[in-house]
């Protein structure tokens, strides 16, 4: 279900929220003290991570004190876990405990003293919030450009509800359409071998897989998990997303896979002109 956009200022609720957002500049000498005069700043002035700010402050609405939630990874949850972080300090909310999808969160989190938790403890979520790298019109997504793609999709997979929080960019028509990677997580052992296996599968769809490197280096890079990543990119449409999951999936050697399908209940995407809530 689509909405429409919420222009801004209105989305936050409160001028209080707003300007936490920094989207709304308070007034600047005392005589200038009514609320009316705060004013946006123009949406052209909106940064790309001025808008995965906002996403991310409007997917922390939902969270509820005493909710388990899952804190996604990338540079848009970050904002989320930094403002679950601050409503903690303020007494706004009480009681959260935060599932980590990544050793950088987990390590972002415990800096910001959320009181933090695992799947072995918590097995139901309920809720999760994290970025994406694509997300198509049936709200499947692309995630794992940070890497940290296996662990995301085991806590996102126990969560009752799943926020994703995107800028405009991130909207595409089908999966593999902007031109980025979908990554496969895959066993170091013999991994060259495992890659082309991948490139076999989607020959059709002029598939190339590159192995995941450390940038400006030649070293593979190494998830949380101590696996590789398998980075594919498209020319064409991969088609059937549920037998193109299947089938990465059934070759030995793969962990899992960055499209997160039929997964996402709300996905919120702030652009230069307001912020949609896009509802499963
Ligand atoms: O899946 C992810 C990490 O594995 C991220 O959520 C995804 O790459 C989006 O990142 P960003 O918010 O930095 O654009």
């Amino acid at each position: 279900m689509r909405t429409m956009a919420i222009p801004y200022p209105h989305f936050l609720g409160s001028e209080n929220s707003a300007m936490d957002a920094g989207l709304l500049v308070p007034p600047q000498s005392p005589s200038s003290s009514s609320s009316s005069s705060l004013a946006p700043p123009p949406a052209a002035a909106l940064t790309q991570d001025d808008l995965k700010r906002i996403a991310a402050y409007k997917a922390v609405e939902y969270v509820r004190s005493g909710m388990v939630v899952g804190l996604g990874t990338g540079s848009t949850a970050r904002h989320a876990v930094d403002r679950i972080a601050e409503l903690l300090r303020r007494g706004e909310l009480s009681g959260i405990v935060g599932v980590p999808t990544s050793t950088q969160t987990h390590e972002q989190a415990l800096a910001l003293g959320i009181p933090l938790s695992d799947l072995d403890s918590h097995p139901s979520l309920d809720l999760a919030i994290d970025g994406a790298d694509e997300v198509d019109p049936h709200l499947n997504l692309v995630k794992g450009r940070g890497g940290s793609l296996l662990r995301e999709k085991m806590v996102e997979g126990a969560c009752k509800k799943f926020v994703v929080i995107v800028d405009e960019s991130k909207l595409v028509k089908y999966l593999g359409g902007s031109g980025l990677a979908v990554p496969v997580e895959i066993v170091p052992f013999c991994w060259k071998f495992t890659a082309d296996r991948l490139r076999q599968l989607f020959e059709d769809a002029g598939c190339t897989a590159k192995l995941r490197t450390f940038p400006g280096t030649e070293n593979p890079f190494v998830t949380d998990n101590g696996n590789y990543i398998v980075d594919l990119y498209f020319q064409k449409d991969i088609g059937d997303l549920k037998a193109a999951s299947d089938a990465i999936l059934r070759l030995a050697g793969v962990v899992e896979h960055g499209m997160f399908l039929d997964m996402a209940t709300t996905v919120i995407v702030a652009g230069k002109l307001g912020v949609e809530v896009l509802n499963k």
